[in-house]
């Protein structure tokens, strides 16, 4: 019997590419773009699966792909996908949450550390010559150990930042989401507020919130006007969340003492973009989960998902679960 075609547009670990080669006849592109695309919908004309990360995965590609029965994305983000029209064609889509919970808040609260503490542009300084005698205050950071940790977004990662900042800095915790998260508030001491009283308390305010209409631009001037002088934004959800030429102005004006940055509205950041000229910003291209543990996992849970599904049997990490029950 054949086996059903799939596109794969990202390259896999070799044992893995093997493992979905077991059960599928891959075409591979190294990712989907503006250049590629029209080559993408061809091969999807005979696809059943899709599996990959990154690119527009929208209506477009999906009308080049009238075999396709299930798609399978390596991330736990999927704002780049239209899931509406997926669920409308009863196609169910997977993602790879918890694979890469922890390293994600472990990058958090990296950008938390090294920009209170300006490792990066200190550790520059040394490096350019200028540790010349004892250091003074103009090398010195503010500390984060018992400072207020606000997190917008108490989902998986929010959890596991709160994880790390209860229990390594011993730090008071509030927490603004849709809904009540026992869990953390049980185990970890925070507490649910409004984002207005979270803006105007928290030494660090960590923005970890899927991209949604809901979401876009979340975080604008009003709201950085609310917080404190002396507080830091780490950004590691979706960059469109915040509005970025009001971050901007708030960094250079010192309504904020600073930003740490995994995510942008544009990506790869533009190379003149502001952001980059600020001393108090760390700016990271992107890698919250870019650890080659974390990218394994991540690439097999997909590679497992995209079988799973092909055999008509999804049983966890389905976005559009509405479409199983049909
Ligand atoms: N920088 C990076 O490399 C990475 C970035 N990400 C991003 O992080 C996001 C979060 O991941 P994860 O924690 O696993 O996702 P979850 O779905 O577990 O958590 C999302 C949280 O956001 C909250 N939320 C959603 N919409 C709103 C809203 N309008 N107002 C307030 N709260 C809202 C949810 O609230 P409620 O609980 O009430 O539903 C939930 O607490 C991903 O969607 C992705 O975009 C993920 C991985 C890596
Ligand atoms: O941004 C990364 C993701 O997995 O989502």
């Amino acid at each position: 019997m054949n086996k059903p075609s799939i596109v794969l547009y990202k390259k896999l670990p070799a044992d893995l590419h093997q493992r979905l080669e077991e059960h599928f006849a891959i075409t591979e592109f190294d990712g989907i773009t503006d250049k590629n695309r029209a080559e993408v919908f061809d091969a999807l004309q005979n696809a059943e699966g899709l599996l990959g990360s990154g690119g527009k995965i929208d209506k477009e590609l999906f009308d080049h792909a009238p075999r396709l029965r299930a798609v399978s994305t390596i991330s736990v983000g999927y704002d780049n996908f239209d899931v509406a029209e997926l669920t409308r064609r009863e196609i169910p889509m997977m993602h790879t949450p918890t694979a890469l919970t922890d390293t994600v808040a472990d990058t958090v609260m990296a950008l938390v550390l090294s920009t209170a503490r300006r490792v990066v542009n200190v550790a520059e300084r040394v490096k350019a010559g200028e540790w010349n005698e004892n250091i003074g205050e103009d090398w010195f950071g503010i500390d984060v150990h018992h400072k207020t940790m606000g997190i917008v977004g108490m989902g998986r990662i929010g959890l596991a930042l709160a994880q790390r900042a209860h229990f390594g800095f011993d730090m008071p915790i509030l927490y603004n989401a849709r809904s009540q998260h026992k869990e953390a508030e049980e185990k970890f001491g925070a507490r649910k507020c409004e984002l207005d009283e979270l803006l105007k308390e928290s030494d660090f305010v960590c923005i970890l919130l899927p991209m949604t209409e809901q979401t876009f631009h979340l975080i604008g001037k009003e709201e950085l006007a609310k917080m404190k002088s002396s507080a830091i934004l780490v950004s590691a959800g979706r960059g469109p969340v915040i509005d970025e030429p009001a971050l901007i102005e708030a960094l250079k004006a010192g309504t904020i003492y600073g930003a740490g940055m995994d995510v942008f509205e544009t990506e790869p950041l533009p190379k003149d973009s502001a952001l980059l000229t600020l001393p108090n910003v760390v700016a990271l291209p992107h890698i919250g989960s870019a650890t080659h543990e974390t990218r394994y996992d991540m690439a097999a849970c997909a590679v497992d998902n995209l079988i799973a599904a092909l055999k008509g049997d999804v049983k966890q990490f389905c976005v559009n679960p509405e479409v199983l029950k049909k």
